[in-house]
């Protein structure tokens, strides 16, 4: 059941781009950053209702996804952060294909695993983590 709700593009020009050319492209275009996949999640907007798209790094394992609030070890987590924190249901683009997803934040030894993964597709998520005193939260994705 597709996300339903009026698009709200994000006020970061760099990010808007790059996911609205994605999208747009059926994930041809915008679809690397330094030559490393990217997806395209929607979320809802968890004060305006709106749905939000964002640019993220694609990591994938046998059919779910991670998705890593990282926002390049800012302070404070991303805006998406709290919209995936109120409403679990997302969709998830992956080149072509779009599908639903629900996300739930990991903890112990499964966000270990999983920030693994997440490290082996994009190692700067390490020195990310070292410039913020938060915890970079992250997601499973698991389609329904
Ligand atoms: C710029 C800001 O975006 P943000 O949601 O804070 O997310 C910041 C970044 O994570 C976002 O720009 C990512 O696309 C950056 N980014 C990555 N960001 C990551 O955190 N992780 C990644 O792996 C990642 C990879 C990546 C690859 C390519 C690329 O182009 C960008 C990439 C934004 O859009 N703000 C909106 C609000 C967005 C929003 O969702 N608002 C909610 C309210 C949220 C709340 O309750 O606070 C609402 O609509 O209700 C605004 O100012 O109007």
């Amino acid at each position: 059941m597709p996300l339903t709700g009026e698009y709200k593009p994000s006020t970061s020009e760099w990010a808007r781009t790059q996911a609205e050319q994605y999208e747009a492209s059926n994930g041809a275009e915008a679809n690397e950053l330094r030559g490393v996949p990217i997806i395209v999640l929607t979320s809802v907007g968890a004060k305006s209702g709106g749905l939000r798209k964002t640019a993220l790094m694609r990591v994938e394992h046998e059919g779910k996804y991670l998705v890593v609030a990282s926002k390049g070890g800012a302070p404070e987590a991303p805006a998406w952060y709290w919209n995936v924190v109120k409403h679990a249901h997302v969709e998830l683009q992956d080149g072509a294909v779009t599908r639903d997803y629900m996300a739930r934040e990991l903890s112990g030894d499964e966000r270990a695993l999983w920030w693994e993964r997440a490290v082996a597709v994009w190692p700067d998520y390490n020195e990310y983590q070292k410039k913020t005193e938060r915890e970079i939260a992250i997601f499973v994705l698991e389609p329904f």
